[in-house]
């Protein structure tokens, strides 16, 4: 696939520190997955299975290219959705149009320079209203005059996301199709596009450990300019921040793909926090593209392939059998927050910071 050029406005933040530890992301080309480069494919595997996260090279593929451009243009989007006044973001509010898309805040407890209250904000778009799948839900003035750019948003990032898709049906040996019929983006589904945005804020101990979640979905797609997401490392338990690569995503899997594989995947734990300094007296945005399962899909073991080796443990056969919808609901606003690992099952959490999780 030929290159289209791209530009980043990474250059525009102050630098990620060198010297801090970072997260041992191995890095996968998306250009390389799309001419159906083996070991690409076998690395991707193996990093779905090992960390759940991975740098997706975007640039060098003119799909992974148009993922740039249209997360830059975005960013600026979001820039200016998050600085109009409260009212006006609030009309969209999610207890005002839905039960999870919309606009969303948490309330810091910090004041900013003019007096108001500080806030991490969110607003979430869903797939089904580009596609057309639905009646849209209403929504601001800004995303009805960027539609365009947000709908070729959606299918570009559920293009790379069909690819990874497709090729982690064949690593898991099952029939063909066995994943992608359950992700058809002309079904309703969960899948979101979200403009995240937190305050500057001093590091709170309290609000780091209320961050921490994994994403409830199939695989998502992240977008940062400047650092604070941080992974837990699975065999040190130790945080470590992830370093914004420009040209890059970050991809990471969800529930969902613990779920059908049983355990074969993992979603990682993590979480935001204030970017290292000197990144820590900015504002910080980042665009995510959340894919989940069609909303009828009961989260189960799938049958065939790696999977069918994959012993039963106790716990899966006990825990509710949820479709996709009431999985996400209840992760998100219900009775099941908390942080979900194949092994130790559901992590039940109390006082999860509502905004920062998926
Ligand atoms: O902002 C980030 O870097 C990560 C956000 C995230 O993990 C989420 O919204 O689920
Ligand atoms: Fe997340």
């Amino acid at each position: 696939m030929g290159s289209v050029g791209v530009a980043t406005s990474h250059h525009l933040y102050p630098p990620f520190p060198e010297d801090i530890t970072t997260a041992p992301l191995v890095s996968i080309s998306l250009s390389k997955l799309e001419a159906g480069d083996e070991s690409e494919s076998k690395a991707f595997f193996e990093a779905a299975q090992n960390l759940g996260f991975f740098y997706m090279k975007l640039e060098g593929s003119a799909l992974g290219e148009r993922i740039i451009n249209g997360a830059e243009a975005l960013h600026e989007i979001q820039q200016d959705f998050f600085k109009r006044p409260n009212e006006e973001k609030e009309v969209y509010s999610r207890e005002k149009i839905d039960a999870f898309m919309g606009y969303r805040r948490a309330e810091l407890k910090e004041n900013d320079e003019q007096g108001r209250q500080k806030r991490n904000e969110t607003y979430n778009m869903r797939k089904d209203d580009f596609v057309g799948n639905v009646d849209p839900l209403p929504c601001h003035e800004l995303v009805t005059s960027n539609w365009d750019t947000l709908k070729d948003y959606v299918y570009d990032c559920r293009a790379a996301i069909d690819l990874m898709i497709s090729l982690l049906e064949k690593h898991l040996q099952l029939p063909a199709g066995t994943l992608a019929q359950l992700h058809r983006i002309n079904e309703r589904s969960g899948d979101h596009v979200r403009f995240n945005q937190a305050a500057i804020q001093d590091w709170s101990e309290e609000r780091a450990k209320q961050g921490e979640h994994t994403d409830f979905g199939t695989l998502t797609i992240l977008m940062n300019w400047l650092g604070g997401l941080q992974i837990r490392l699975p065999e040190t338990k130790e945080w470590v921040y992830v370093k914004p690569i420009p040209g890059s995503a970050v991809v990471n899997l969800g529930d969902a793909l613990v779920k059908f594989t049983a355990g074969i995947l993992r979603s990682n734990i993590h979480r935001v926090v204030p970017a290292p300094s000197p990144q820590n007296a900015q504002v910080r945005n980042s665009l995510v593209y959340f894919s989940r399962p069609e909303d009828a899909v009961v989260l189960r073991r799938l049958k065939g392939g790696l999977i069918d080796k994959q012993p039963v443990d106790e716990k899966e056969e006990q825990e509710p059998r949820m479709t996709a919808s009431e999985w996400t609901l209840r992760r998100s606003v219900g009775d099941l927050k908390g942080v979900y690992t194949h092994k130790d099952g559901l992590e039940l959490r109390e006082n999860m910071m509502v905004s920062g999780k998926a």
